[in-house]
């Protein structure tokens, strides 16, 4: 058996990286900065005001004092008039703070109402130090400095950041394409009536949409029989992805089908891990001679979403290449449980204010997938940990 951390590796050893794209930085969300982004002007650009009020210089404040008032500045003004001493500039937020001015005073500090009035001849200030409400140019970032690093996942917020600081594009790396084939005989669409024997299923969709929160993007995602007309097709329909994952069959028998279907090589291991024991992935080529990074996640739908947080989505995340580590936070268990012997367990739980607890009372059963839905997070259980007391502390990996 292969610890967690070993079969982990061998599936980062099949990622490779997509081309990187140009884009308008008002896109792409969600996807991986190919290139550090360098910062091509200030933030901010100027010294300005951090408020409505009056510029001064600060020497002349001592004690309070009594300025003349000698120019109008609004934000976007070109002006920009030299304070002499015993002079003050009307200034409003986001104004250059003009030459021979160091200090904004408020406007609800002085004497003069605030508002849309006349300009005064004069106004009256207390004593103000010396870059009191003054932004400082570059305070936030300066020319040349790395203001978006790639591997970094592009946000609205970085977006804003990148206009701040001069730039209209951006080079992202495109997504990686995945197809999703849920295999197995039993399964039927969502919603169909069953027969005997029959299960809806449920892995397809859990799978695609796990793929697309961890950056993929899905090009089909569907349940295969086990025949193998069924899976040929289904691997035409899948022609364009670069990726494919599957879940079903790794314990015995269904995989022959994937192995008639394809050529490659595929590697079937056991991961001490509980649930998600049995895993397989490798390389393939189809019929029409294209390349797929196969990784066959195992069919019990708990042991399929646990294989996904720990295989796929570090696996996807070196697709696009991205350095994020997932959310991970050290709490305590509020109600123990018992763990596999020699196998390490991801435990779906619910976070409380007392600690962590199972989200179902028959704990990580990889059957229970109609109330997995209420785990918040995975707590992980090293293999040589066999009981869980309350109290003990847990690394607790989120999973929203
Ligand atoms: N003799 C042994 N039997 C099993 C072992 C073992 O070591 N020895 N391991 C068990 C474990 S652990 C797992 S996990 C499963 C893995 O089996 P497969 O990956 O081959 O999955 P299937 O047999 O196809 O399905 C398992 C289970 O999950 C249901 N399923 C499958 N696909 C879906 C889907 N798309 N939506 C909803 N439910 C699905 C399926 O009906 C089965 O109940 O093997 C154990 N057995
Ligand atoms: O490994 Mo299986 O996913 O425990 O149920």
């Amino acid at each position: 058996m292969l610890s967690v951390e070993e079969y982990r590796a061998r599936v980062l050893a099949l990622a490779s990286l997509p081309p990187v794209e140009e884009c308008a930085i008002g896109s792409g969300f969600g996807r991986v900065v190919a290139e550090d982004m360098v910062a091509h002007c200030a933030v901010p650009p100027f010294d300005n005001s951090a408020m409505d009020g009056f510029a001064v210089r600060s020497a002349d404040t001592l004690g309070g004092a009594h300025l003349t008032v000698v120019a109008d500045l609004p934000a976007g003004t070109r002006l920009a008039p030299l304070i002499g001493a015993g002079q003050a500039a009307r200034i409003m937020t986001g104004a250059p703070l003009p030459p021979g001015a160091d200090a904004v005073v408020p406007v609800e500090d002085t004497d003069q109402s605030p508002g849309d009035v006349p300009l005064p001849d004069a106004v009256r200030v207390p004593p103000v130090a010396v870059g009191a409400h003054v932004r400082r140019a570059a305070e936030d970032v300066a020319v040349g400095a790395v203001v978006v690093p790639r591997g970094q996942r592009w946000t609205p917020a970085s977006a804003a950041a990148a206009a701040a600081v001069g730039h209209a594009r951006v080079r992202l790396h495109r997504r990686p394409t995945v197809a999703v084939l849920a295999t197995g005989s039993e399964l039927l669409p969502a919603g169909a009536p069953l027969g005997y024997g029959q299960i809806p299923d449920s892995n397809s969709v859990l799978l695609a949409g796990l793929v697309e929160q961890f950056g993929g993007q899905v090009v089909c995602a569907r349940a295969v029989s086990d025949d193998l007309a069924d899976f040929r097709q289904a691997l035409v329909d899948a022609a364009d992805a670069e990726v494919i994952v599957t879940s079903g069959g790794v314990s015995v028998g269904a995989f022959e089908v994937v192995r008639q279907a394809v050529e490659g090589s595929i590697e079937f291991v056991r991961v001490a891990m509980q649930p998600g024991k049995p895993q397989a992935s490798g390389r393939i080529r189809d019929a029409a001679g294209r390349e797929h990074t196969l990784v066959a996640l195992p069919g019990n739908p708990v042991g399929a979403f646990v294989s996904a947080w720990v295989f796929v989505r570090p696996f996807l995340d070196a697709c696009q290449g991205a350095f994020s580590e997932p959310p991970t936070l050290r709490i305590a268990v509020a109600d123990g449980w018992r763990t596999p012997p020699g196998r390490a367990q991801f435990m779906p739980v619910v976070i409380t204010p007392d600690g962590v607890r199972p989200a179902h009372r028959l704990g990580s059963g990889s059957h229970l997938i109609a109330s997995l839905h209420a785990a918040e997070a995975l707590a992980f259980v090293p293999a040589d940990v066999e009981r869980v007391a309350p109290g003990d502390v847990l690394d607790v990996h989120l999973v929203r």
